[in-house]
């Protein structure tokens, strides 16, 4: 855990962090609420033997007394997603309503996409993206898995990403227009130790660095894509104030965006306003840090955005 050092006077209780860090992570699941209800959820597992603990803060998140809950019937059926518990706040922070246009633009394996649209009843349209097309393949057997219908899929770079494809060649870009957005970037995974005890075995500042590099072309494409007024959400797996605050201070200084506030009921820490003698954008603030030991889940950082009038 040296890689860890670097956050000792950044985390709010470093041994208690670094504890948290070394133990396993319980497993979760989402309720998928287009085909079951939690409790539907609960008593399925249950006529397995397996017992399951709710969490506070979000209804259809479940913790089943169980390594390998995508191996239950509840998950065979459709009912229950494996999905990290803090994996669930992206979606939610973003809220998307039915009817909606929503961009997933780093979307596989498709935990994320598939919660977007049980929030939106499987109305209005999700166009989950990733650049890897393998990892597509994973999205598409969730989608069917969970009878999702409401999703469009695309293998784009997200920093270049058009819907030209889809659309009249004479039109421009200009009035491609989401709702919502969210970018749950592709990161160095710090915050999946508990969950992959090899998560660090390859890091390094300079991954760190093209990584971010990669995160602020995402993100300025989703504010680019995002309709005055529309919501952006930007998260990752990771500590790294140079993949999270970072990012946000350089979209900041160059879209028109701003951070804004929302609610997290879990236990959290407020964005880093700087970091190793780098100062970012007091917004940046507003954004959440949830570390390991918080709520005994994995790490999370997740920022929610609003598009303004240019
Ligand atoms: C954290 S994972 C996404 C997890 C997903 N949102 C979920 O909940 O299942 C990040 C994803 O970003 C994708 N990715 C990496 N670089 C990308 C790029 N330039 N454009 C689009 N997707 C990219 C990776 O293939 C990976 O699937």
């Amino acid at each position: 855990m040296e890689v860890f050092e670097r956050y000792r006077d950044v985390v709010d209780d470093y041994d208690a962090f670094l504890a948290a860090c070394e133990r396993g992570l319980p497993m979760a699941v989402r309720v998928n609420t287009l085909r079951a209800t939690p409790d539907e959820v609960v008593d399925a597992f249950e006529a397995e033997g397996i017992a399951v603990d709710r969490v506070d803060w979000h209804p259809h998140v479940l913790v089943p007394d169980t390594d390998k809950p995508g191996t239950t019937w509840p998950a065979y059926h459709g009912w229950a997603h494996g999905q990290e518990e803090v994996s669930a706040i992206p979606a939610t922070v973003l809220g998307p309503q039915p009817g909606e246009r929503v961009w997933d633009a780093c979307a596989a394996p498709g935990s994320k996409t598939t919660q977007l649209s049980a929030m939106m009843d499987d109305e209005g349209t999700v166009v989950a993206n990733d650049n890897n097309l393998g990892r597509l393949s994973a999205l598409r057997f969730n989608t069917e898995r969970l009878g999702v219908t409401n999703t469009v899929v695309t293998n784009q770079d997200a920093r270049n990403f058009s819907l030209k494809p889809f659309r009249d060649e004479d039109e421009d870009d200009e009035d491609v227009a989401f709702d919502r957005v969210l970018v749950d970037a592709p990161c160095s995974c710090e915050g999946t130790i508990r969950k992959n005890p090899d998560a660090l075995d390859n890091w390094n500042l300079g991954h760190v660095e093209q990584v971010a590099s990669v995160q602020k072309g995402i993100l300025r494409r989703a504010a680019q894509v995002t309709r005055p007024g529309g919501i952006i959400v930007y998260s990752t797996c990771t500590f790294a104030p140079e993949e999270n605050e970072a990012v946000l201070d350089h979209v900041l200084a160059e879209e028109p965006i701003e951070v804004v506030d929302y609610d997290l009921p879990l236990e959290h820490v407020d964005g880093l306003t700087e970091f190793d003698g780098e100062e970012f954008d007091p917004q940046v603030q507003k954004a959440k840090r949830v570390y390991p030991h918080h709520n005994d889940t994995g790490g999370f950082f997740t920022a929610k955005l609003e598009v303004t009038a240019e």
